[in-house]
């Protein structure tokens, strides 16, 4: 009998947490300059928005992203859902509605048989169709690693763009989804043991906790992903030019998260993550388990809105800017 493929085994960084650490990426396309273009730019590079807007007409603007990674999962078929639940996630953190999407998958031929590469697209396609987004085409290359993902466009009415710069003092920060899954993934990946409850979080859409959002009237918010909660959120109070507060009994993990950590299942992006937002950070009375935890990579995390929604627990507060861009309390 031949072992199974354990997927994780060709990821050099598991998931969101394989992304260009968040200072180098700045530094990166710092040179891009302005885009130029025709249509009328509603969201671009300033801040390092969740997705690129450009207004269609008076009611309707246009949101493309693109978002693919290596497994964070051994199984193909959850590796696939997972992936594209987070390749969607950035057009609902915009309060948009997904249309049509492309696969973006990148196999290594000689070492992974293509049947392992058809679940992960079959993994793909189903939550497509759960999201009511096409899923119609693609583009495919042999490489050294397995990575998958998706190019997504859908849509949204221009007053009801979620952004990051559009955050007021005073208004709570609610949290849709638990933290904890790039310490769990990171034992996956180690141990082979299966965290059914992280697959679950991050394979759920965040098509409802969006279209909650849209309807609160909330217009300031992202998605928390590969820069943990932390970095995240960094992002938001820096373009909203505010401090964020954050409340950290507060804040939920999944189960097993606090043991993963102990037990040093801690990814470099998690580490390279609180590097980030230290200097702008008042650490409180938190200590470095606490704070890991915080920055702790996530892969297809939950949105980080500026207001509140049933059933998302508060986990701060906008304040006026202050001396630090994140108050951890
Ligand atoms: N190579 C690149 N060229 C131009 N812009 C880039 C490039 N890589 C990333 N960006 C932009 O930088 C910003 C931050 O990217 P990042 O991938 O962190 O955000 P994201 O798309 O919200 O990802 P996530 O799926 O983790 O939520 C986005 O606005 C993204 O479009
Ligand atoms: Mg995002």
């Amino acid at each position: 009998m031949t072992e199974p493929v354990r997927l994780t085994r060709y990821a050099r960084g598991g998931g969101c947490a394989c992304k260009i650490p968040p200072g180098e990426l700045e530094a990166m396309v710092a040179g891009l300059g302005p885009p130029s273009g025709t249509a009328e730019l509603l969201v671009g590079l300033d801040h390092g928005d969740d997705a690129a807007v450009v207004r269609l007409d008076a009611r309707t603007g246009l949101v493309s992203t693109a978002d693919f990674f290596t497994p964070v999962v051994d199984d193909p078929y959850d590796w696939g859902r997972i992936a594209a639940a987070n390749a969607l996630s950035d057009v609902y953190a915009m309060g948009g509605t997904p249309l049509l999407a492309l696969n973006l998958l990148c196999w290594p031929r000689e070492l992974l048989p293509v049947e392992l590469a058809a679940e992960v697209l079959r993994g793909g396609q189903d939550v497509a169709r759960l999201a009511g987004c096409h899923l119609a085409g693609g583009h495919s290359v042999d490489d050294d690693g397995p990575k998958y993902g998706l190019a997504v466009t859908g849509t949204v009415r221009p007053e009801e763009l979620i952004t990051l710069d559009a955050g007021r003092a005073g208004v709570p920060l609610s949290l849709t989804k638990p933290l904890g899954v790039g310490v769990l993934n990171t034992r996956h990946k180690a141990t082979g043991e299966v965290f059914p409850e992280a697959v679950a979080t991050m394979s759920t859409l965040n098509r409802d906790a969006a279209r909650a959002a849209v309807d609160a009237g909330i217009r300031c918010g992202t998605d928390v992903t590969g820069f943990g909660l932390l970095g995240h959120a960094a992002k938001l109070a820096r373009a909203s030019r505010l401090t964020v507060a954050i409340d950290v009994a507060r804040v939920p993990y999944l189960s097993g998260a606090a043991e993963a950590l102990r037990d040093g299942y801690v990814s470099g992006g998690t580490r390279r993550n609180l590097e980030w937002v230290t200097p702008w950070t008042d650490v409180g009375p938190t200590d470095e388990a606490q704070r890991l935890l915080l920055a702790d990579a996530q892969t297809s995390g939950g949105l980080l809105v500026a207001g509140e929604l049933p059933g998302a627990p508060v986990v701060g507060e906008l304040l006026p800017r202050g001396e630090h861009l994140l108050v951890l309390r």
